[in-house]
């Protein structure tokens, strides 16, 4: 993999059926919602198309209308696969289908092994454990979805450094709603999403300098969870007061209207799982040659 290697989901099954997170809302899904969903996906695949990534699909399911956050199916990083448990049911049916999606990238030579999370966890993949290309660790999550007991299986299946980060609030109930570390070592994230110990953890390895705070607005419009390819930043449609902060610290938008998704609770970073990180960089495997 010479470029960046997304997995999106097929959205032609999606849907807003069930609530498990404070912002879906099945009242207000309707048709119309679902050809936006298919129109929105499309144009996010397009805008990480555009910055030279190359994006596989995992197909539909019928009743599986979660399947397109495929950011919880799994955390990758060296080719290792390490695969969720999700914690509420109606999100576990999706386990098998990630898991054989999986399989068949590994039989491709796209991944290399696949790993299953020790019993009686819940952890809900790359939502939960973001890996910081700068700092070379996992940030984690846990609380409202992942089990505080699943981080030391992702440092042993890994072998990096894990950063534990409580959040507070079922509202921002995956770390990608609120944190999003920046190529360059900035950090966008939204504050009170977090509890005072998780705050004092982030500022211990941010700089101030570093610390990019979201809004109450910003978080609210999606806009933390979002991709970051270098100088460049995908995510949903921003409030001005977002785009100004983010051109001051030197990254460039593109902005792409996620609004059916957001009535799920996601979009840009879980809509995506990126495939392609290793723990050292080409450069530095060079130099060690
Ligand atoms: N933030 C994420 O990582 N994923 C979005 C998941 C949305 C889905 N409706 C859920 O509540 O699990």
């Amino acid at each position: 993999m010479d470029r960046p290697f997304f997995l999106m989901t097929d959205p032609g099954c999606f849907d807003v059926s069930y609530r498990i997170n404070p912002w879906m809302k099945p009242e207000v899904w309707g048709a119309e919602k679902a050809a936006a969903a298919c129109a929105a996906s499309t144009a996010l695949r397009e805008a990480l198309e555009a910055t030279g990534a190359h994006v596989e699909t995992v197909g539909a399911v019928k009743g599986l209308p979660d399947l397109v956050f495929p950011a919880n199916a799994a955390v990758v990083l060296d080719g290792k696969v390490l695969l969720a448990r999700f914690r509420h049911p109606e999100r576990q049916g999706e386990e098998p289908h990630f898991r054989a999606a999986f399989q068949r990238l590994k039989a491709r030579g796209l991944v290399d092994e696949i790993v299953d999370l020790p019993e009686g966890l819940f952890h809900e993949g790359a939502g939960d454990a973001i890996w910081d290309a700068d700092r070379r660790h996992f940030w984690c999550g846990y609380g409202p979805r992942s089990s505080q007991g699943a981080l030391p299986a992702i440092r042993r299946t890994f072998g990096r450094e894990i950063i534990p980060l409580e959040l507070a609030t079922d509202r921002f109930y995956h770390l990608d709603t609120c944190f999003c570390p920046l190529a360059g070592g900035k950090v966008l994230y939204y504050p009170p999403a977090f509890t005072a110990e998780a705050r004092a953890n982030i500022r211990a390895h941010v700089a101030e300098a570093d610390r990019i705070e979201a809004s109450d607005e910003e978080a609210a419009a999606f806009c933390v969870n979002a991709v970051n390819l270098g100088s460049r930043i995908i995510m949903a449609r921003a409030p001005g007061s977002l785009r100004e902060k983010l051109a001051a610290a030197g990254y460039a938008l593109t902005e792409v209207d996620l609004a059916p998704f957001i009535l799920s609770g996601g979009a840009a970073y879980c809509m995506t799982l990126r495939l392609d990180r290793r723990s050292v960089s080409a450069a530095q495997l060079h130099a060690a040659e």
